[in-house]
Parts: C-alpha cells; structure tokens; sequence
C-alpha cells in the first residue's frame, strides 16, 4: 500500500491542510493517508484547542474522504518529552514494514528541513513530500532529502491567519464548531470593538467562567457569554436603531444604552453560531438582568459589574461570588440601587421588580 502521513499541530484544521492532503492522494495515487496531529510541536507555542477538539475538527473537514484516518501515534506517546518525527518515522515503520510511506509537508517546514534531528535518516526512511507555500521559497533541501515536490496552486490558508480572525481559511462547520467551544473568539470579538473594551471583555470572560468553576456552572458557556456579551455595544447608531426595530420592537423604548444587551445576543447568533439558549440568555440579562436569573447569568452579570479593570476595588464581592453566586449577584443588586440613587442617576423601572425579588423577597433558588 502506499501510505501518505501529514502530522501538524492542526490547531485547527484548515482548507490549506484538506487540499494538500486530497491533491496528495490522487497525484501520488495513494490508498490512505493518516493525519497525525502532534503532542507538542517543539516550534510552536501551546495549542488552544485540546486532542479531541482538534480531531472533530478534522473529521468535520474531511466528511466524506473515506481515506484519510487519524493516527494517534504521537498523542498516544506516553513521554512527557518533545516528540521527534524520526521517533514517530520507526514507529511508522514498525506498523507498516512492507509498505510505502510518504511524509508529507509544507514549503515552510520543507525549506528548515535540515535543522530537523535526524533529517538524512528521516529522508532513507520515507518519501518526503513538499507542497509549496506561500511566503516560503524553495531551496536546496527539495534535492539534498529527495523530496517530492508537487506543483499546485499556492493558496495561503494557515492557522494563524485563522487566529487573525480570517473566517474563510476552515470549513464553516469548523468555525461554527470552534465559536461553540469557546475556541479563538478573542481572534475575531476584538475586530468588533475598541482595545479598551476588548481587554474589558477577555477579563470578564474569564472572570465569568472562573465563578461558574467555583459554582459548579459550565465554565464553557460563561466564558463564551463574557466573550460575546458586549459585541453590538460599538455598533453604528443607525444600523443599531434598524435592527432594534426590527428584530426587538418592543424594546425600542429602553434606554439606548441598554441596546446592547438585546443586539449582541442578535449578533451572538448570528455571526458566531450560538444557539445554547442559556449562553444567549446570559448575554440577555448581562445589563438590566431579569426575573428569571439562572446562576449562569449571575456569573456573567457579575463579572461584567466587578471586572478589576474598571479600576475599583472588587475584590470582596468577587470572593463572595467564588463561594456563592446568588448573595454575590444580590449584593451587586443592592450595589446598583445604592449607586444610582446616591449619583440621582434614572433607574430602568424593570430593576425594582428584580430587586424586590431578589433583595427583598423570599428568594432562594
Ligand atoms: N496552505 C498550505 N499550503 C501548503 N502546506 C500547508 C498549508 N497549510 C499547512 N501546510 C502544511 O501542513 C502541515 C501541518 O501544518 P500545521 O502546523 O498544523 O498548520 P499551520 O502551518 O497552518 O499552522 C505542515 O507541514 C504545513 O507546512
């Protein structure tokens, strides 16, 4: 059999990535090929997804390939130690003594080859394969290691233009899968918005899913909440009023200040995929809350309120909202209510049915 191998960091899986592997298989005629997604790339930093994101993100990519399979060898190896590919080559070998087998990579790593441990040995034992790449030229390690080198229209898919916030580099069931894990958002909320309130958004989020942790909440969805809570508060006036009119009419008459809350669930959908109603429920209540808090809310709530970069001292309400979100949550009611009235600033007259519920009734769901 001839046997392809691409190993990568695949963090995520991109289009670049499924069109070398498909234009591999049918110019070299192979019968499968295995994608290895590496434990620790010595050249990178850290990966964002985890093993299991990363794969369902190729099988989601690679739906209907029937021959691609995923090889674990170098997930699976039980070394805490960085992960050499001549190591990876041996066990390759081993599993597949009398077959062809052909490694596949890009002009970037191609053109770095003989930095690689072992490379001389590493180009005996396989077929070394080279896609070209754009930004990278061919050198002289295509004819010192043999590689094959395949001509193909260059495109300039990457994962870090991905982590640019470039949308078109995956496959949307990719980018739908990542934004519902709560995957690279950073990437892309920044572009919504100034620095000031993309660094105020991060902390938040974090902050979120720090008090969902400590509360036995699903961290996840508080921390996608807090991501995408304040993603329309830039948005244009009049594009604002529009889609106000349109999507929440009843609403029109709130304060324009609170918009937000309702438009950024708008866009919380719409450009980022979420459907989980109790993520888009947190980013409904974030501002005004409501009646029907769930303790996800309270966390996201919270953490917008008593985010250490608006520059006052919260550090006891955060600890009270650590050990139990609900008496967090009522002291931030009673906050507001005492903050408002001392400054005389108008209170939306949806808080006091809140407040009464929360603060003054029996409350203690
Ligand atoms: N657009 C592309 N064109 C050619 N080769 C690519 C492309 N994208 C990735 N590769 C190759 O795929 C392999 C795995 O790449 P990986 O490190 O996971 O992704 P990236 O390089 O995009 O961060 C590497 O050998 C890389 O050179």
């Amino acid at each position: 059999m001839k046997i392809g191998i691409i190993g990568g960091s695949f963090d995520p899986f991109h289009l670049g990535h499924k069109r070398i592997i498909n234009e591999t298989i049918s110019k070299l005629n192979l019968d499968k090929m295995l994608i290895m997604p590496t434990k620790h790339n010595p050249w990178k930093d850290d990966c964002v997804a985890n093993d299991k994101q990363r794969i369902d993100m190729i099988h989601l990519t690679m739906e209907g390939n029937k021959q691609y399979e995923i090889s674990r060898i170098e997930l699976d190896n039980p070394t805490n130690e960085k992960n050499y590919t001549i190591d990876t080559i041996k066990t390759l070998k081993q599993l597949y003594p009398s077959d062809e087998l052909y490694f596949i990579m890009g002009m970037d790593q191609a053109s770095q080859f003989d930095k690689w441990k072992c490379a001389q040995e590493i180009s005996q034992e396989v077929q070394l394969v080279a896609f070209g790449r754009v930004g990278y030229q061919i050198n002289e390690n295509i004819n010192t290691y043999h590689f094959k080198f395949i001509e193909t229209k260059e495109t300039d898919e990457s994962s870090t233009a991905l982590k640019k916030g470039k949308r078109n580099v995956v496959d949307k069931k990719v980018l739908m899968y990542a934004f519902r894990h709560g995957l690279y958002l950073e990437n892309f909320v920044r572009k919504y918005m100034s620095k000031k309130r993309f660094d105020h958004t991060c902390s938040v989020a974090k902050l979120a899913r720090k008090f969902a942790n400590c509360n036995g909440v699903d961290g996840t969805k508080a921390y996608i909440a807090g991501m995408l809570h304040d993603i329309a508060k830039e948005m244009d006036r009049d594009e604002e009023m529009h889609l106000m009119k349109e999507y929440y009419p009843q609403f029109v008459l709130k304060p324009r200040p609170i918009y937000h809350q309702w438009l950024s669930t708008y866009l919380a959908k719409k450009d980022f995929y979420i459907e989980d109603e109790a993520i888009l429920q947190a980013i409904t209540n974030h501002t005004t809350a409501s009646m029907e808090m769930s303790k996800l809310d309270m966390c996201v709530y919270c953490a917008d309120k008593l985010d250490p970069l608006r520059g006052y001292d919260s550090s006891k309400q955060i600890a009270l909202c650590k050990e139990d979100i609900l008496e967090g949550f009522k002291g931030e009611l009673v906050n507001f209510y005492n903050f408002s009235k001392e400054k005389n600033r108008d209170i939306d007259e949806c808080f006091f049915d809140v407040y009464q519920k929360y603060c003054k009734g029996d409350c203690n769901e």
